[in-house]
C-alpha cells in the first residue's frame, strides 16, 4: 500500500480551518479529531463544523471520533459525506453494527485502539473495517510525545492484517514526526496522521512532503 499522509487540524488555528485545509493540497486526507470531553478530557468540534469543512475543501476528511457514544454519531458523519470514519474499540458498544452502518453510508470504516488496548481480540473484526488506527499517544491532545511502547503492537497488527489479505490500511496517530515516522513505517504502518509536525511547521505542505519521503524510504 502506498504511503498516505493525513494532517490533523487539531494543531491548526480553529478560526481558520478552511485556510488550514488549503495549506496542504499535497495531503491524502485531512484528519479531523472529534472530542466530546467524555471519552477524552478535551472538547473540539462536531458534525456542524465537519459539514462546513466538507464545503470548504476537496481533500477527503478522515474523521477520528473520540466520543463516548460513537454508535449514535458515527453513521451521521458518513452520511454527511466524509471519506472515512473511525470509532474507538473502547467506546463502541455495538462496533460491528456501527462499522457496517458507516460502510453502508459510503465511507471507509475505521477501528481505533488506544495504546494500552491489545490488537489480538479484534482480529475477527478485520473483515468489517477498511482501516485500523493504532494510537501512538493516549488520545485527547495534540503535541504529545510518541509512545515507543506501541511499536511492537503496530508490527503485530501488520502481521494480522497481512494474514487476512492485507486490504486493511494501518494508521498511526500521535507524536508522528520526522523523528518517529520511519519507525512507524518499519513496523508496518501505511497511513500517517501528523498534527504538530505539519501545522507547527513554517511550511505545512513542505512538512507533508518531508514526512512522505521519510516513510517511502523505508
Ligand atoms: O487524535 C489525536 C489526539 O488524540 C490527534 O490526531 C493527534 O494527537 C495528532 O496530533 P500530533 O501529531 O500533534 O500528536
Ligand atoms: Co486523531
Amino acid at each position: 500500500m502506498a504511503v498516505q499522509i493525513s494532517p490533523s487540524i487539531l494543531s491548526a488555528d480553529f478560526a481558520r480551518l478552511a485556510e488550514a485545509a488549503a495549506a496542504i493540497p499535497n495531503a491524502d486526507w485531512l484528519h479531523v479529531d472529534v472530542m466530546d470531553n467524555h471519552f477524552v478530557p478535551n472538547l473540539t468540534i462536531g458534525l456542524p463544523v465537519v459539514e462546513s469543512l466538507l464545503k470548504a475543501t476537496s481533500t477527503p476528511l478522515d474523521c477520528h471520533l473520540m466520543i463516548e457514544d460513537p454508535d449514535r454519531w458515527a453513521p451521521a458523519y458518513a452520511e454527511a459525506g466524509v471519506g472515512s470514519v473511525t470509532v474507538h474499540a473502547e467506546a463502541a458498544k455495538a462496533p460491528i453494527r456501527t462499522l457496517r452502518q458507516i460502510r453502508a453510508a459510503g465511507a471507509r470504516a475505521g477501528l481505533a485502539l488506544n495504546p494500552a488496548t491489545p490488537v489480538e481480540p479484534y482480529e475477527d473484526l478485520l473483515g468489517e473495517i477498511d482501516m485500523l488506527l493504532v494510537m501512538t499517544v493516549d488520545p485527547g491532545f495534540g503535541g504529545q510525545k510518541f509512545l515507543d511502547v506501541v511499536l511492537p503492537k503496530i508490527s503485530r497488527a501488520r502481521t494480522l492484517i497481512d494474514k487476512h489479505g492485507g486490504q486493511v490500511w494501518l494508521q498511526v496517530d500521535g507524536g508522528v514526526s520526522e523523528q518517529t515516522i520511519e519507525r512507524c513505517a518499519e513496523a508496518g504502518a501505511d497511513v500517517f496522521v501528523a498534527g504538530n509536525a505539519v501545522y507547527g511547521a513554517d511550511d505545512p505542505a513542505r512538512a507533508v512532503d518531508g514526512l512522505r519521503a521519510l516513510a517511502e524510504k523505508v
